[in-house]
């Protein structure tokens, strides 16, 4: 750790900079806050404003007004200054187009200066120098920063999770504000409320981030793709170059000296001991443990007692101590309001449904009410009125519940009828249970304490503890129309990072592959008949055009779509078998049996000449000679699909399409590549969950969606090459394929569950979308009917790659138009794994920026027009 006279030696050496060479150091008290600016910029269309060098404040500054470009007289310029602090260099240079602040010297902040500080940030903050870095990332919407934080115009989730009523309502709204929001909204003023004792209080504030961006609370530069360290305690903010100066030995953790003592914002208690990436660059490894032991441990950091309500009452000092010192205490405990339900351990937000198990029988808190979940299900666990997604959970787990039934549920799972002494099972003992605890998100006990046998080879039961810590995993919902390649997408990614198929779910597979082996038979067999069909009928009516007279030849030795008697027998057995949906009933005993015809058949010239025409053939999938031309093999008992053969294979699971597995990869952005940022400090992984459900199980309305509120983000799968597809509803009524995506697509963009979710759009088999586009135009779709492709040199690529783009800005339009959003795109070929993979990480970096636009970090101010920016900008991932 950096001892002070260290401090003070680094402090020395950068004055010696500041300073022209020979000059004395001045001491700290007489230190100027002084700002240089310097404008690099063409000729102003005005004049700057005459500054008053003893009083900058005489500027009236704001900032926004002078950029590059800009042509309005601004009525002052970018730069505001600390109250009363004098100027030392007012430098106007005109051969550029930016405001630049080039140097600074700056006295220690103090709390008095540090919310004023804040002012001048923001004239540096739009330098403009990395244009073309950022078009190489997600762009945010220029309007969108504009917008109220959790404003009425449909905007976003704040980034910052807040169940109580936020502090200061009156500032959050507004991000011009902020400026001095940060102010009425500090610790001080929250240390004031907190002796009224209402935890309320101490409610995390979405807007206090607001403004703040990336400029330096001490140097007062700024870059805002720099990553800045927070003061735990105020708003101030400091580079890599002031951080150690600001914070000094940091005995509390991340504070300014001045804010040492101080409790904490509550906002950013989850960060606590959770080292970052311009921390570990400063301080040495043995340094940051002793930092983050100081910050999660120093008494000045604890939660206090009256900052925590159970059951409708504040805890007592011994009772918050039974709680943090129990075996299982709740993770992340924030302050706020609780319920707890002793016998079970069950423990939740006020209103909310149970968020977690906790040990059982601690004395905290008042009495459990029945409304303390706020559920309205007429059924009732330990006295509490459950919610509805809990009682969906029970259903789904064979519990009984009609309305007006009370539980008994102990802290192992067991559970009664109330008054009936008759334990009837255990709530959580089927892996089944628990994974549908954990796609949403209910909390299951862990190992140890249900004492339910975990099956290991289960996906769910090696994952679910993972999900007792909220909030460290990160819900992907992976969504498409049928076909669309959701399954090869969630296949592949299983494969990219680290999930090993079990031996249940490859046996999945392997009886899935058999099956499709007959079901891809069956479609050439049915389209034979009708190209023999046709083709005899053609002939029958060319013959008799020739001879005007009936054919007497025998048709069926001509026709090259004609099979012999004993393949007619199968085909007339296994297309009634296909009529009657009776397939299943045949598996696995027939695989074996029939696999010598099988390969038969398919190499037989008609059925091969079929196949010639497969475009023709309604839902023949590409990867069909794949299995066929290995029926014999794929029949056998020992065959074990090889990565291929999974990824081809169609599906996932083989009922109801429903599959989840979690993961996680190397958290460095490209942005951090970029900056060549090294992890000295072994730095969180965040986890993701994928959860890939099948569009048919939507068929009752959506029904299922709500089962998915808390998704970070859905990922929308459309397959390009469906623009010249039928698909045929419900009802069995046909519709272009596209459009169908386009609908589907819509609903769920319109979902109340999703208002607040972020949406990716994977546009998949780019590899077939690439070999279709020459043969069939774009417009075979109505909706993508106005593409006119620019041919520079009549090559196939830039024709697909702008098809795509056009196609990508369509949804990219839809989007927008609902949410006033904007729309994520990324190009897939699930075959590949690369392709998978970088979409992923593109996944990764979308999200990243979404919570830094949620933070309101970064300021991006772009040109957004659909066709200029969009054609060579990210949102539309190229490849
Ligand atoms: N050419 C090509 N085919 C793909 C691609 N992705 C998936 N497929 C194939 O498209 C077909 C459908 O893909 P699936 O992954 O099963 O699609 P899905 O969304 O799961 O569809 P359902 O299982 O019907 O709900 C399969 O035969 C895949 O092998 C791709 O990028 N390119
Ligand atoms: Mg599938």
């Amino acid at each position: 750790m950096a001892s002070e006279p260290e401090d003070e030696k680094r402090w020395e050496g950068l004055l010696r900079k500041m300073l022209p060479a020979g000059a004395p150091l001045p001491d700290e008290e007489h230190l100027d806050y002084s700002i240089a600016i310097e404008y690099e910029g063409p000729p102003l269309p005005y004049d700057l404003p005459e500054v008053d060098p003893v009083n900058i404040d005489s500027l009236n500054l704001h900032s926004s007004s002078v950029a590059a470009g800009s042509v309005e007289a601004p009525s002052s310029i970018p730069v505001a200054s600390p109250v009363g602090q004098k100027v030392s260099r007012f430098n106007r240079a005109r051969n550029g187009g930016v405001v630049k602040e080039t140097s600074r010297t700056v006295s220690f902040p103090t709390p008095r200066t540090q919310p004023e500080l804040r002012n001048s940030r923001e004239g540096s903050e739009f330098e403009g120098a990395e244009e073309g870095f950022i078009s190489e990332l997600p762009v945010q919407d220029s309007n969108l920063e504009q917008k109220p934080i959790g404003g009425a115009t449909g905007g976003k989730r704040a980034a910052v999770v807040t169940f109580n009523e936020p502090r200061d309502l009156e500032n959050e709204g507004d991000p011009e504000n902020d400026n001095d929001g940060g102010r009425s909204s500090s610790p001080q003023s929250s240390a004031a409320t907190e002796q009224v004792g209402s935890p309320v209080a101490w409610a995390s504030s979405p807007g206090r981030r607001s403004s703040k961006r990336g400029i330096c609370s001490r140097c007062g530069k700024g870059n805002r793709l720099k990553e800045r360290e927070w003061c735990l305690v105020c708003d101030a903010k400091y580079c890599s170059n002031c951080l150690l100066k600001a914070m000094g030995s940091m005995p509390e953790g991340r504070k300014c000296v001045s804010c040492i003592g101080q409790p904490i914002d509550e906002s950013k208690r989850s960060s606590l001991g959770k080292c970052s990436r311009i921390l570990s660059r400063v301080c040495s490894p043995l340094e940051i443990g002793q930092i983050m032991r100081a910050e999660k441990e120093c008494p000045a950091n604890q939660l206090r007692p009256e900052q925590l309500v159970v059951n409708g009452r504040q805890l007592r000092e011994e009772e918050l101590a039974e709680i943090l010192g129990c075996e299982l205490p709740p993770q992340k405990l924030k302050p706020g309001r609780y319920w707890y339900d002793k016998d079970s351990g069950l423990w939740g937000k006020e209103g909310e449904k149970p968020g977690s198990i906790i040990s059982s029988k601690l004395n905290v808190g008042g009495k459990l009410r029945s409304d303390a979940s706020n559920g309205n299900t007429k059924v009732f666990m330990n006295g509490r009125e459950i919610t509805k997604i809990e009682r969906r959970m029970l259903k789904l787990a064979n519990v009984q519940c009609p309305p007006d039934t009370h539980f008994w549920v102990y802290d192992d799972g067991s559970y009664e009828e109330e008054g009936q002494n008759n334990i009837k099972g255990n709530i959580w003992g089927k892996a089944s249970t628990r994974f549908i605890c954990s796609l949403f998100s209910l909390p299951v006990p862990s190992g140890n304490q249900s004492g339910a046998k975990e099956d290991p080879t289960t996906p769910s039961s090696r994952s679910v503890p993972e999900y007792l810590e909220q909030g460290r995993v990160q819900k992907l919902l992976l969504f498409g129309l049928e076909g669309s390649g959701t399954s090869t997408i969630f296949k592949q990614a299983k494969l990219l990072y680290g999930n090993k198929f079990t031996s249940e779910e490859l046996q999945n597979i392997r009886l899935m592959i058999q099956s499709n082996m007959y079901k891809y038979l069956s479609i050439l067999l049915e389209g034979r008949e009708r190209f023999e069909e046709e083709a005899l009928t053609e002939n029958r009516i060319s013959l008799s055009a020739a001879h005007d007279s009936p054919s007497v030849v025998d048709e069926s030795e001509q026709c090259i779509y004609a099979i012999n008697q004993r393949f007619k027998h199968f085909s007339d057995w296994l297309l009634d078998i296909m009529a009657t949906g009776d397939l299943d009933a045949f598996f696995p005993a027939a695989t074996r049996e029939y696999a010598p015809i099988v390969y038969e058949v398919w190499r037989d010239p008609a059925i091969q000449e079929t196949y010639k025409r497969r475009e023709e053939l309604h839902c023949f999938p590409e990867v069909a000679k794949h299995f066929l031309d290995r029926a014999i093999e794929i029949s056998s008992n020992e065959y074990e699909p090889s990565e291929t053969d999974i990824l081809y294979a169609e599906g996932v699971t083989q009922s109801n399409g429903l599959a989840s597995m979690e993961f996680s990869f190397d958290d460095r952005s490209a942005m951090s590549e970029l900056y060549n940022e090294t992890y000295e400090y072994p730095l969180a992984l965040t986890k993701y969950q994928l959860i890939r459900i099948n569009s048919k199980g939507l068929s009752e309305g959506f029904k299922w969606l709500e089962m998915f509120e808390d998704m970070r983000a859905v990922i929308f799968c459309v397959a390009l090459s469906d623009y010249d597809q039928m698909w045929a509803d419900g009802n069995g009524l046909l519709h272009n394929k596209m459009l169908a995506s386009r609908d589907l697509f819509e609903s769920l963009v319109r979902h109340p569950c999703f208002r607040d979710t972020a949406f990716v759009l994977f546009l998949n088999k780019y590899d077939a979308f690439e070999g279709k586009i020459n043969q069939v135009p774009l417009s075979a779709c109505e909706w993508l009917r106005d593409f006119s492709p620019v041919r520079p040199h009549g090559n196939n690529q830039s024709m697909a790659q702008q098809a795509y783009y056009y196609v990508a800005v369509k949804f990219k339009e839809l989007y927008s138009s609902i949410t006033g959003e904007k729309l994520f795109v990324a190009q897939t070929r699930a075959w590949e794994g690369a392709s998978v993979d970088e979409a992923f990480k593109y996944v990764r970096e979308v999200l990243k920026w979404d919570e830094e636009k949620n933070d309101n970090f970064f300021a991006i101010n772009g040109d957004d027009s659909f066709y200029s920016t969009e054609m060579s900008s990210p949102p539309v991932r190229q490849e």
